[in-house]
């Protein structure tokens, strides 16, 4: 199925005109990605789908590339106002290609020295970093929806989403200790501060334990939880719609905002946002909504962003 056919098999209301759709599909073709599919199943929302299924959406290092080139094409794409990433097949991902870590391992073996070993691995570790860190640095919200299984690198993926829905069977593993390795593309970074619990925190990381959806809905890593995958993407397509059809400008000050303050003090964001509002007060969506509220009048339609 190609991307503009399957966009038809959301059932969730009216499909958005064809036209249109076919506008904003002019930048993802069924071959932009190998490892991702780009869906827009609603005006303004895209749906970003992992997808190796036969792999179980293990990242390889094509998936790690894609990730960042799409979120950061994405984040400069008018058509785009929020995101939904998803996956295809059994379950959300399996984490790091483990078969890809033997290529690296014989490219590491070619170089005698230490330092030129560790420039090598450095300059991987932060290049899979900046892609997990494309979906913090789009100014669109991102909707990650978890089905099935979600595992160590995909536990740092969807911690830089802004929001996490997820299956009722679905779970999650900080499973890197189980590969000798430490976390190194954000989960321990963000986990902390999602969550807000360390201990529990700690305790993942040590041990790599399953999460099962009802505990991680509980501590807080999803919000949601569904009864299977079909009413997950109908739910994150729902919430989507909804974000798509606020102020752009709103809601990408909005998210700079709240990402900015959770890493500043407080006297710090709140110098952040007087910069930004400073400027977008001037601008038409706040005339035109605040407008449409005092009214009572419907509310406007935002230009594009
Ligand atoms: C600089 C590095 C930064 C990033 C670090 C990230 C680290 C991590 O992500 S640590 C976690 C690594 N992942 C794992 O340890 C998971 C390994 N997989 C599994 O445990 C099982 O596959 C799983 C429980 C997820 C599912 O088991 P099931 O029996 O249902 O399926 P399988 O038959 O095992 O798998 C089906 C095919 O998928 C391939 N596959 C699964 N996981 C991976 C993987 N991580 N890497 C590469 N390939 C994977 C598996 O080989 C099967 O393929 P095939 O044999 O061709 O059918």
């Amino acid at each position: 199925m190609n991307c503009l056919a399957s966009t038809f098999k959301y059932t969730l209301g009216k499909p958005f005109i064809a036209k249109n759709l076919t506008r904003a599909m002019a930048s993802f073709t069924p071959d932009t990605y190998k490892t991702l599919v780009v869906h827009v199943p609603k005006q303004f929302v895209v749906h970003v789908e992992l997808n190796r299924p036969d792999k179980l959406n293990a990242m390889n290092h094509t998936m790690w590339l894609e990730i960042g080139e799409c979120f950061d094409s994405l984040s400069e794409n008018e058509e785009c106002r929020v995101i939904i990433l998803s996956a295809a097949g059994k379950i959300f991902t399996a984490g790091l290609d483990l078969s890809g870590m033997l290529s690296l391992g014989q490219e590491i073996a070619e170089q005698e020295d230490v330092a030129r070993k560790s420039k090598i691995l450095r300059k991987l570790i932060t290049t899979y970093q900046k892609s997990i860190s494309s979906l913090e640095r789009c100014p669109k919200p991102v909707i990650s929806a978890v089905h099935g299984a979600c595992i160590g690198g995909g536990m740092s993926l969807i911690t830089a989403a802004d929001i996490r829905y997820a299956t009722k069977d679905a779970w999650f593993t900080l499973k890197e200790v189980d590969i000798g390795l430490t976390a190194d593309v954000g989960a321990l970074q963000r986990l902390p501060r999602i969550i807000g619990n360390q201990s529990l925190v700690n305790e993942i990381a040590f041990t790599a334990r399953k999460i099962e959806a009802a505990e991680a809905r509980e501590c807080g890593l999803v919000s949601k939880l569904y009864d299977d995958k079909e009413s997950l993407l109908a739910g994150a397509i729902e919430l989507g719609e909804l974000i798509a059809s606020k102020s752009p400008v709103a809601v990408q000050g909005t998210k700079k905002t709240l990402v900015f303050s959770r890493d500043h003090a407080v006297e710090e964001g709140l110098n952040q946002v007087a910069d930004y509002n400073s400027a977008m007060m001037q601008g038409e969506d706040f005339l035109n909504a605040a407008m449409s509220q005092a009214t009572k009048s419907p509310p406007p339609i935002f230009s594009k962003l």
